[in-house]
């Protein structure tokens, strides 16, 4: 039997997976994870006041050891039969570029400024930004914000552009155009990096650049201007098209090919964002919603365009034709915080060991704490009467983004103790959860089932079935441990031409599911209540005491 081989791509928050898979069969002969070494150090980030920045090195660096090490790991004779690779990023993740596409921090004078790198999609230092553009556009004769559920969030694209050409004079003038990760490294596998030129994803554009075929691409000119003069004239020098995920974006650049060791007549999937491609590796189909549960949560569901493309669901992250499942909505909703609020906690105590024991204890502490506060939290009983916690440590991206909220715990006594703390803030990510599905439901889209991805959804068993609890719904969870990068090798199947439909390569690629978790009644019903008291005191949070207390926004 013939076979083809196809390669995913999957840049995360902090590392890269790349997957070799038999396109025809599914059997995943290869994989590799590469960690970005100027990320791990911490380099171009400072939280504190929300910045964090990826230099392109570590994006090439990773991608080419991780690409290489998979191909290593294949049998013979697979090398040769490669015949498409495709990519999906974080985002929105977008950077300056000069007019070659080159991003500016690969160029010698600009190789430290973290405003020539790439923005990171939790980087909030444009809330500012983010907000004028919101009070523009609801005030406009068309609300851009419309198809992004009314809402443009500090996260995206041109809130990001504003803030940095606002701050910095050098990058201002340098910067012909801003690319998205996810296009970028696609068009850097072609060779043509020409901002005018390369093709970009429908999902990068749709979900976070405010383009829509109704709006004739991105919105006019004039709009920018007026948030802006200093936007004047950028819009002709990103793009008016895009693409969905089953395209191409051409053929593998020499240079590329020979340093994989792969054929020359690769193709290069266009990109898209990794919770998009996550749910096509793990399957989704209309209703049911995906959540890719890591760091943070991407919510992801599909539906006909005929039944629900009527409808402007308010509060999500966007309803863009095309950017999950070519042909279908795709709709996308978030959580800003999810695993990240477990590792918060975990490093609320691992650190005075850090300090008082040194490092080896401290680290052998943090390898077993999770896991041990899941334990002893799930022997707890659920009560009327537990802590209740705000799960808006990162803000909020959905229902209603809003990146300035803080998280909360409510109701501590002298009994609270780690794993008592640790289960509520399962909990709040549980109820944030929650919120979601029930704004989608009051916006008038169902949701039939629940489909999990993601390092949480395959490390702990006790918050996916807390999640069950909480939602009273079955959750489904993939077996690929790497979804995104299975989903993003499925397209490249179609892109490449292995298989005529994302439906076909999805029968013949996918691991399928391998864990099931069902609600449980009686804890179910009391997570009822809780939630409602979540929402009583996220409200007193966001409307009392934030502005009572004078807390800075920020
Ligand atoms: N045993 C565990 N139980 C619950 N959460 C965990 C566990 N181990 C790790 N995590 C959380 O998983 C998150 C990382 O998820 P992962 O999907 O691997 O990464 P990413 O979101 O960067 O792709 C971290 O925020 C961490 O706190
Ligand atoms: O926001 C999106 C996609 O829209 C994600 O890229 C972002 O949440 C990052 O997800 P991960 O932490 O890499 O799972």
């Amino acid at each position: 039997m013939k076979e083809d081989y196809v390669i995913g791509i999957d840049f995360g928050t902090d590392s890269v997976r790349a997957l070799v898979v038999n396109a025809l069969t599914g059997e995943q002969v290869g994989t590799a994870v590469r960690e970005y070494p100027r990320w791990k150090r911490g380099e171009y980030c400072d939280a504190a006041i929300s910045q964090f920045r990826q230099h392109p090195l570590d994006y090439l660096e990773s991608l080419e050891s991780a690409v290489r090490n998979a191909l290593d790991q294949a049998p013979g004779g697979v090398r040769e039969r490669v015949r498409g690779i495709s990519v999906d990023t974080t985002g929105s993740t977008p950077v300056a570029v000069d007019r070659n596409g080159t991003p500016l921090a690969l160029l010698p004078e600009f190789a430290e400024n973290p405003n020539g790198m790439f923005i990171l999609w939790k980087d909030h230092t444009a809330n500012a930004e983010a907000g004028e553009i919101n009070r523009l556009a609801h005030g406009y004769n068309i609300d851009f914000t419309k198809y992004v559920g009314g809402i443009y969030s500090s996260e995206w694209f041109w809130a990001k552009i504003l803030r940095t050409l606002r701050v910095d004079e050098v990058v201002r003038e340098k910067a012909y155009s801003w690319v998205e990760h996810c296009d970028w490294i696609s068009a850097e596998l072609t060779g043509i990096t020409d901002p005018l030129q390369l093709k970009r994803s429908r999902c990068a554009a749709g979900h976070k650049a405010l383009w829509h075929e109704d709006f004739d691409g991105l919105p006019p000119n004039a709009f920018f201007k007026e948030l802006d003069p200093l936007l004047d004239g950028l819009r002709d020098r990103l793009f008016a098209h895009t693409e969905t995920s089953d395209q191409a974006m051409g053929t593998i650049s020499k240079q590329w090919a020979e340093k994989l060791g792969i054929p020359a007549d690769v193709v290069i999937g266009v990109g898209a964002f990794d919770a998009h491609m996550g749910a096509v590796g793990a399957l989704i189909e209309p209703y049911s919603l995906c959540k890719v549960i890591g760091t943070s949560t991407c919510d992801m569901l599909v539906a006909p365009n005929d039944e629900v493309g009527h409808l402007l669901i308010k509060g999500i992250c966007g309803q863009v034709d095309g950017s999950i499942v070519p042909g279908m909505l795709g709709m996308e909703a978030g959580q800003s915080a999810f695993g990240d609020i477990y590792a918060w906690f975990s490093k609320i105590i691992t650190d005075p060991v850090r300090t008082l024991l040194g490092e080896e204890e401290a680290a052998k502490l943090a390898q077993k704490l999770i896991p041990h506060l899941a334990e002893q939290a799930a022997k707890l009983p659920v009560t009327e009467n537990d802590i209740i916690a705000i799960d808006w440590l990162n803000g909020r991206r959905t229902p209603d983004a809003n990146h300035t909220l803080k998280g909360a715990l409510l109701g501590l006594n002298l009994a609270s103790d780690s794993a008592r703390v640790f289960k509520a803030l399962v909990e709040a990510t549980a109820y944030g959860s929650k919120a979601i599905v029930e704004r989608f439901r009051s916006e008038g889209v169902p949701i039939h089932q629940v489909i999990a991805i993601g390092g949480v959804a395959k490390k702990s068993a006790f918050v996916m079935q807390t999640l069950a609890d909480v939602l009273n719904m079955p959750i489904k969870v993939a077996a690929s441990e790497q979804a995104c990068a299975l989903g993003a090798a499925m397209f490249a199947a179609v892109a490449a031409g292995v298989h005529p439909t994302l439906q076909d390569a999805q029968e013949a690629m996918s691991s399928g599911f391998d864990a099931v978790y069902q609600p449980r009644e009686a804890q179910s019903a009391i997570y009822q209540q809780l939630y409602q008291k979540y929402l009583e005191a996220g409200e007193f949070i966001e409307n009392e005491f934030l502005q009572k207390a004078h807390l800075q926004l920020t």
